[in-house]
């Protein structure tokens, strides 16, 4: 952790689109290069703070290690990795939902069903709850794939607007939660860098 500068863990792709959206709003310093840039740690002039950019999945890995102070996460993340951060706000944007899908009007043959996604966790822990026994496979995308080619009975996978199990002839069975993105922070940055924090919770608040 470093001591004078906050560290935050943005996750690159569709949630840094829209969250910067209302970083800008909250009157949040954003650095300039973000558009066209490779580098993976960005910071801002005049500013005591940086950005690192991250894979979605390593954003609560990076906050519960401290190597970022702060960080912004869909909460399928949160729920998959499980790992020990505080959650401080909803921010409210990147609605979806993690369900589970399947091809319609399928009768299960298999005692235990195979099930395809890339929540292994979420998904394992869904279906224990309900008392059913299944079988997990790990995917890292295109999960829609997995009962069209036969790899799996069904799958659990983010839907947003229903678009991709549509065209790919999936129908949705059972929601599981409804995600959208959170702000957290490491436990210790939160008490050391208090003022800090709590200052971009007041400002984010105002323009959720
Ligand atoms: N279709 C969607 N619509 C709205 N929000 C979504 C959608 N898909 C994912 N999300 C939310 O946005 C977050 C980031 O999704 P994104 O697609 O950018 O990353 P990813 O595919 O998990 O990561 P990567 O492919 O870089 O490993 C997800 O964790 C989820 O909370
Ligand atoms: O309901 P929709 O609006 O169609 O959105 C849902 C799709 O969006 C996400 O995929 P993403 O685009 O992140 O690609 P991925 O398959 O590589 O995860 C998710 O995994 C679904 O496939």
């Amino acid at each position: 952790m470093k001591r004078d500068i906050l560290t935050i863990a943005m996750p690159k792709g569709r949630i840094m689109e829209e969250a910067m959206e209302i970083w800008q709003k909250a009157r949040l310093p954003i650095p300039f290069d973000l558009e066209d840039t490779r580098k993976l740690i960005l910071t801002i002039e005049g500013e005591a703070v940086e950005w690192i950019l991250a894979k979605p999945m390593d954003v609560p890995t990076y906050v519960e290690y401290g190597v970022a102070d702060i960080g912004i996460v869909g909460k399928d993340v949160l729920m998959e990795t499980e790992r020990e951060v505080y959650e401080l706000l909803d921010l409210k944007i990147s609605p979806c939902r993690l369900s589970v899908a399947g091809l319609p009007q399928t009768i299960n043959h298999e005692i235990v069903p195979r099930i395809a996604s890339k929540y292994p966790r979420v998904a394992e822990k869904y279906f224990r709850e309900q008392g059913k026994q299944v079988e997990v496979v790990q995917l890292h995308g295109s999960v829609e794939l997995g009962p069209i080619i036969g790899l799996a009975d069904r799958i659990v996978d983010i839907v947003s607007t229903g678009r991709t199990l549509k065209e790919n002839g999936l129908v949705e069975m059972e929601t599981i939660a409804h995600i959208t993105t959170r702000l957290i922070a490491n436990q210790v940055s939160y008490r050391m860098k208090q003022e800090k924090i709590k200052e971009i919770i007041e400002r984010l608040s105002e323009v959720i």
